[in-house]
Order: structure tokens, then C-alpha cells, then sequence
């Protein structure tokens, strides 16, 4: 050992062993407590966070089952699973200790021992321990970023038929592994489905690995779904793992899966198939733990009976399916929406906004919202941030400028695309290529605009 490093109990009940012990760890270890009554092994633990606990097999003296031994160290891994306990035996066989480390133990000294051999145990038992408390601090700190991105995700609402048949089918299906698709326009609260599954899943406590496959290049998709190893390509520095490893244990969101192109979809289907992922530039595939949810906001059905997308893999994603409906299918949700929404924003802007009156929520659910939920909660916080009273009026509304025509946009021809591209183009200029407002007017993710107009050449 090259520094004092770690804290170490020594339990037996021989203290020429003890003492044999103390005199040489002490030159290598931050602390070597001595104890020769397991009965107190409870209180050290209490009082200190050992890194190593070296334990007498047996105790009573001509004893030499060990039985003695494997109780304490039961007890030992009750107080502190993650303790590492290596088991001190005149007796050692070959039996006894593949039964130690089946017991949890993580190593075996049979005395007489050889100092360097004995030291060089320690050494990598302290090292374990260090690994062990960085992946439960790891853990307790993922567990942590899960409540809190969780917290804007906390309020779900609806009250609508259609809302209230997704939050059954949501609590029917969170609970079993089931692979599930969530459908519906831009806006409608896909992430907020998944997240919900995922919340009320046994995975709860693991991670939620949400990926934007419409974001991702062909090129990228590999090496950011399956990782990659130091030297697979030009920028892989070091060994990298991908989302599905990340994802382990809990649950992976396949966001905007209608976009995959085919060969793509070819290679998504066999690692679900095989559920395992192989990482770029490595030959070793590594098994998957994961509960796949996937949503679209394209007709995939349909995509599927034109060669669009696989049939087969469809059928692999949607063993369950949750639709969201539009927004403007949703009446009964625009009053509870807007108190909800008026509630954030006039604490995020220090305002005491009423709620809405009759007419204004009337002036709301006229109104198509392409954008659905998004554009909805983008137009309260533009109204709030613009309103000079407490009580918002009609006027104070402005929903116009998304019909085409009164904005000056005129249609020559109903072409999806080609008014898909006009609106893009016309927004854009309106706010002087400025993506993030054009995409908040849209009621579009950055990446979604992005998408789009890469789709249409802009
Ligand atoms: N029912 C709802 N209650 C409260 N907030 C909602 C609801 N539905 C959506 N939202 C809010 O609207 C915004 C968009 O929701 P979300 O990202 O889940 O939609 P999406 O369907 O996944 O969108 P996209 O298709 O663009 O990825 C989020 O800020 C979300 O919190």
C-alpha cells in the first residue's frame, strides 16, 4: 500500500492475532480498530464507517465450523449490505470459502498469512468499498435528479373523456413491463405519458432515459443508442455507453420513433428482439434491462401499410397503445388548464392574475391550437408577461396571427406540405429567424422546427 488508506475493523477473538494484525496495517491504514467480542461489531458500525471488517470464522475456541463466523457476518451485511467483510480462518478450504463469498463475503485470509499477500487483499477490498459507496451515491443522486425533472411532470390534468381514458389505460399498464406507444399530435403531453408510466412502474426508483430519435443522425444513432469504445471512430476518446445501457433497470422513452428511417428501424428491431446492444467498434454485445415506451406524432399505422415503417417492428413497440387527444377535442380541460398554467406563471412573474372569465375561456376553446398543450401554455405565459391588469380580458389574446390568411399568408393551394412550409417560412421571418421564439409560436420543440425545416429545405 502506498498511503494511510482506509478504515479497518479486525473482529477475533484471539488478541495475539489482533495484535498481529494492528502492528501491520497501522503503517497503511487511516484506522485499525481491534475487537474481541463480536457482540460489540453492531456498536463499531454505529460509531464508525469502516471500509474493510476482517472476521474470525470461528469463534469458540476448537471450533471449527464456522457457523459462528457466517451468523456475524449475516448480521454484518443486515446493518450495512454494502459492507465488505473478509473472513480470517486457520481452517480455510475450498468449501468454506466458495460458502463465504456465497454468503456475501467478499474474500478469505487463512492464517498463517503472508504480510504482502494479506496487504494486498486489504488493498483491494478498500478499493471495492470505494466503488460500492461512489454506485449507491451515484444512485441516490439519480434518484434524486428523478424527483426533481419529475416536478414539473407532477401535475397531469384532464378531465375530459379522452383524458380520463388515458390516465386508466396509464394506470392499468404502469405497473406490468409492457411495451407501450403513445400517439398523438405535437403538444398533446407525450413525454408527460411516459413519464407517468414510468413513475407509477416498479422501475420507479431507476433511471428514465428519454432519447429524440428526430434529432438524431443516422450517423449518431449507433453510437448514441449503443455506445461506443475509445477508437471505434475519429472522436470516441474513451469507451462511452450508449442510452439502452444508461437506461438499465428503468425505463427508455423512444420519442418521435415515425421518424427512424427504415435501415434504422432494422437495427432498433434487433436489439429488441435480442435485447442486447453491441457498442460501436466493440464485439462483446451486452445484455438490456429496460422497459421500452416509443410515441409518434405521424400516422404510423398507415406508414406501416405504405412500406413506411416496419410492420414488424410496430408490432414489437405497440403491445399497448395510449392515444392523446388533440387539444381542441378537450373543452372540459381548458378551465382547469388555465387556472393551472395562470397558477405557475404568477408565481414565476410575481403577479396575482384572476382566473379566466366566460368569455375568455370561450375565445380559448375556439381557437384550434395546433400546437395543443405547448401552445397553449406558451400563449398564458406570453399573456401574463404582456397584460398590464389582474384580470385578463379577450383582447388580451392574441390567436389570430396563427391563421394563415389574417397574417398575410396566402394559401394558393391546400398542399399539406407546401402551407406547412409557407406557416414555417412566415413565422420565421416574423420573428427575424429568432428559432426559439418561431418554435414557441409554432408550439414546437426547437428540435421539431428544426427538423422540419430541414425537411423543407430552409
Ligand atoms: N395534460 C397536461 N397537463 C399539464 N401540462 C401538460 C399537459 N399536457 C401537456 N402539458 C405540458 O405541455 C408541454 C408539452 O408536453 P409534452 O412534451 O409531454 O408533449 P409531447 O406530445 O411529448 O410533445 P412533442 O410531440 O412536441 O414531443 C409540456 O410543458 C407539458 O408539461
Amino acid at each position: 500500500m502506498t498511503s494511510k488508506k482506509g478504515k479497518i475493523l479486525a473482529v477475533d477473538d484471539n488478541a495475539d492475532i489482533l495484535f498481529a494484525l494492528k502492528m501491520l496495517l497501522k503503517p497503511h491504514c487511516e484506522l485499525i480498530q481491534t475487537e474481541i467480542n463480536p457482540e460489540r461489531i453492531p456498536q463499531h458500525m454505529a460509531e464508525d464507517d469502516y471500509d474493510v471488517i476482517l472476521l474470525d470464522m470461528n469463534f469458540n475456541k476448537d471450533a471449527i465450523s464456522g457457523h459462528e463466523g457466517f451468523s456475524w457476518l449475516k448480521r454484518i451485511l443486515e446493518i450495512d449490505p454494502g459492507a465488505v467483510v473478509l473472513f480470517i480462518t486457520a481452517y480455510g478450504d475450498v468449501e468454506k470459502s466458495v460458502k463465504a463469498i456465497k454468503s456475501g463475503a467478499t474474500d478469505f485470509i487463512i492464517k498463517p498469512w503472508q504480510n504482502e499477500k494479506l496487504l494486498g487483499t486489504i488493498w483491494s477490498a478498500i478499493k471495492l468499498r470505494e466503488s460500492r459507496k461512489e454506485v449507491s451515491s451515484l444512485r441516490e443522486r439519480q434518484k434524486e435528479i428523478n424527483t426533481i425533472m419529475d416536478q414539473p411532470f407532477a401535475d397531469f390534468i384532464g378531465v375530459s373523456p379522452g383524458m380520463q381514458q388515458v390516465f386508466n389505460t396509464i394506470k392499468k399498464v404502469a405497473g406490468t413491463d409492457a411495451n407501450v406507444l403513445i400517439l398523438g399530435e405535437n403538444g398533446t403531453g407525450k413525454e408527460l405519458v411516459a413519464r407517468a408510466l414510468h413513475r407509477q412502474s416498479k422501475r420507479a426508483d431507476e433511471p428514465f432515459i428519454s432519447v429524440d430519435l428526430g434529432a438524431l443522425s443516422d450517423t449518431l444513432f449507433e453510437s448514441e443508442l449503443f455506445g461506443h469504445v475509445k477508437g471505434a471512430f475519429t472522436d470516441a476518446k474513451s469507451d462511452r455507453p450508449g442510452r439502452f445501457e444508461l437506461a438499465a433497470g428503468g425505463t427508455i422513452f423512444l420519442d418521435e420513433i415515425g421518424n427512424l428511417s427504415l435501415p434504422l428501424q432494422a437495427k432498433l428491431l434487433t436489439v429488441l428482439e435480442r435485447r442486447e446492444v453491441t457498442r460501436v467498434g466493440a464485439n462483446k454485445p451486452i445484455p438490456i434491462n429496460i422497459r421500452l415506451i416509443c410515441a409518434t406524432n405521424m400516422g404510423i399505422k398507415q406508414m406501416a401499410v405504405e412500406g413506411g415503417f416496419r410492420q414488424d417492428l410496430l408490432y414489437r413497440i405497440n403491445t399497448v397503445e395510449v392515444d392523446l387527444p388533440p387539444l381542441r377535442e378537450r373543452h372540459e380541460d381548458f378551465p382547469l388548464l388555465a387556472d393551472h398554467f395562470i397558477k405557475i406563471y404568477n408565481k414565476k412573474y410575481n403577479r396575482k392574475i384572476s382566473r379566466p372569465s366566460q368569455q375568455v375561456l370561450r375565445k380559448l376553446t375556439d381557437y384550434p391550437w395546433p400546437g395543443n398543450v405547448r401552445e397553449f401554455q406558451h400563449v398564458i405565459e406570453r399573456t401574463i408577461i404582456m397584460s398590464e391588469s389582474d384580470t385578463l380580458t379577450v383582447d388580451d389574446f392574441q390567436l389570430s396571427h396563427h391563421s394563415g390568411a389574417k397574417d398575410g399568408v396566402e394559401l394558393e393551394n391546400y398542399n399539406l406540405d407546401e402551407v406547412e412550409k409557407m406557416i414555417i417560412e412566415k413565422v420565421l421571418k416574423n420573428n427575424r429567424g429568432n428559432i426559439s421564439k418561431a418554435a414557441s409560436d409554432l408550439g414546437l420543440t426547437r428540435t421539431s422546427l428544426y427538423r422540419r425545416m430541414e425537411k423543407h429545405g430552409l
